[in-house]
């Protein structure tokens, strides 16, 4: 059924697209002006009307990927009108990313002509200005200054605990669990709590309510997106999937509508104390007169669907492809299990703290990042006209950065497609003692999970934390089978997050009982 939907969908969306394009073109002639001396890019040959188009993939990073092994690592494509540059390798990102910053800090404009309620009040989305870097202050200083990301481990912490006991009792009743699902549960629950001191996923049942919202929402917002294709037509909305988001986004809203008013009324009564969630750290702001910005409701709104959207999926899609790369590298397995034993011995979980001295297991995380990165393109637009590898780059042509590309490069990388955590290993000067090898993050620009710069993930710490600890006590504690003991299927899905096409099925075997622990 939803097979036979999507088909409908796609033979209507590609014959209005026909017809509107037929229009844009013949409006545009009307218009068009003699070229310029511009030095683009290369490109690869446009078919009439279409552009570029006809060359785009399912998987947009791979596509970008094969295609700049032919044209280069700044090539421009022209999707209907719009101008994109694609930039696929180290030396070029950190000609954008590093030595431009200032022309590059914007992102592009997806308007969804209307349907997204959120789209005036965006934090992710908006403009290189006052308001943007009031908020990116202010996320930094306050709702993710050092104390509350410490006051937020304990709410890890907790739910970490949910998670292990659960996958006991997968282990204790000799079940098939998906791993990825109760990941998905935990990250979930951690973002709840710290945004809105809410806990979505109680059963199974509301868990996958969520998860079907977050995958929803994924797939109609692209299928929208691509309505930007149909030009004036495409703001017609003509297969509603602008109405669905429009439904979505007002039920998620009269949501925190009513955990906004619980938050008031706690703080009239004073009954909050020292323990604040972002909406309420967004809310005294939100009251304070003498604030530089002043933020409205529906600022606080935005930025919480922002943050829910930015940091559940991906977080849990690096836990989800760590486990499977370490169930599928026994190896590698038993290095990391061995390196735990070695630090934090069998009588007590591992913490946050002892990550720093863990250093294998900040290789695998960095390792897993490289070889699936959750989010596998940072987009930005150019601010003013300028100059990058020699060739011209205009305003408002929109930028991506494939990430995806840039740290499999096999200019850059030792058999890129292979998982090995060592490479991010350097030996002390003992020789004994491996240390991450830190001169890899960011600064050499191969290894930008995170993107880079103003515009870099703010919640990288708060990601990393999470992940570390997860994988790190799901190592302590089990072993996994895969059915019929077959390799997991580590095949990409396409998506705005690069999760996993194949759900992450297994059977945990408890081999230190979380539970039995002080
Ligand atoms: C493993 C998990 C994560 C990955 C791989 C990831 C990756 C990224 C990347 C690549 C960007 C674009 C960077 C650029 O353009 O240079 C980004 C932006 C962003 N991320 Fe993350 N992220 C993760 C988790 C999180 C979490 C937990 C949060 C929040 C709690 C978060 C919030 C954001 C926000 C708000 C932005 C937009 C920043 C801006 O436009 O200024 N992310 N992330």
């Amino acid at each position: 059924m939803v097979f036979i939907s999507n088909i409908l969908f796609y033979s209507l969306f590609i014959t209005i697209w026909f017809v509107s394009i037929f229009l844009i073109r013949s409006n545009v002639k009307q218009r068009s002006i003699s070229k310029s001396q511009i030095q683009h890019p290369p490109s690869p040959p446009a078919l009439p009307v279409i552009g570029h188009l006809h060359l785009l993939g399912p998987s947009i990073a791979k596509t970008f990927q094969a295609l700049s092994a032919r044209y280069g690592p700044l090539m421009r494509l022209n999707i209907i009108l719009k101008n994109t540059i694609i930039v696929s390798d180290a030396a070029t990102a950190k000609e954008i990313l590093k030595d431009n910053e200032m022309s590059f800090a914007s992102r592009p404009d997806f308007r969804c002509s209307g349907y997204n309620i959120y789209e005036r009040y965006t934090f992710m989305f908006a403009e290189y200005g006052s308001y943007w870097r009031y908020m990116k202050k202010l996320f930094m200083s306050e709702l993710l200054s050092v104390s509350q990301v410490n006051y937020f481990a304990g709410i890890r912490r907790d739910e970490m605990m949910k998670l292990l006991e659960s996958l006991v009792s997968f282990s204790e009743k000799g079940k098939a669990c998906n791993l990825g699902m109760e990941l998905f549960r935990f990250t979930n629950n951690v973002t709840c709590r710290m945004l809105m001191s809410t806990r979505c996923s109680v059963s199974e049942d509301e868990s996958k309510k969520i998860w079907d919202l977050v995958k929803e929402v994924e797939e109609v917002s692209l299928k929208f997106s691509m309505g930007e294709l149909l030009g004036p037509l495409g703001k017609l909305d003509l297969f509603g999937h602008g109405r669905k988001m429009k439904a979505m986004l007002l039920s998620f809203d009269s949501m925190v509508e009513r955990i906004i008013a619980e938050h008031e009324k706690d703080m009239k009564s004073g009954r909050r104390g020292k323990n604040k969630d972002i909406l309420y750290l967004l809310l005294e702001i939100c009251m304070d007169e003498n604030a530089e910005v002043k933020l409205t409701r529906m600022h606080i709104k935005t930025f919480l669907w922002e943050l829910f959207m930015a940091g559940t999926e991906t977080t849990m899609v690096a836990m989800q492809w760590t486990i499977a790369e370490l169930i599928n590298n026994p190896k590698q397995f038993k290095i990391l299990r061995d390196e735990i034993n070695r630090v934090v011995g069998s009588k007590r979980l591992v913490q946050e703290s002892d990550i720093p001295n863990l250093p294998y297991l900040q290789g695998v995380v960095k390792e897993s990042m490289r070889l699936h990165p959750p989010a596998a393109l940072a987009l930005r637009r150019c601010d003013k006209d300028c100059k990058i590898n020699g060739y011209d780059i205009l305003a408002n042509e929109r930028i991506i950065i494939n990430v995806y590309s840039i740290m499999k490069d096999p200019n850059m990388w030792e058999n890129p497609l292979d998982f090995v955590p060592e490479r991010f290993m350097t030996k002390s000067q003992g020789g004994h003692i491996d240390q991450v090898d830190d001169t890899i993050k960011g600064q050499n620009f191969k290894n930008l999970p995170f993107g880079y710069g103003r515009r870099g993930c703010p919640g990288e710490n708060l990601a990393l934390a999470s992940t570390h600890e997860v994988i790190a006590t799901i190592v302590q504690c089990f072993d996994f089978e895969v059915e019929d003991g077959k390799e997991l299927n580590v095949e990409e899905k396409a998506g705005f997050t690069n999760g996993m096409s194949h759900p992450l099925i297994c059977y945990p075997i408890t081999h230190m009982n979380p539970l039995q622990l002080n």
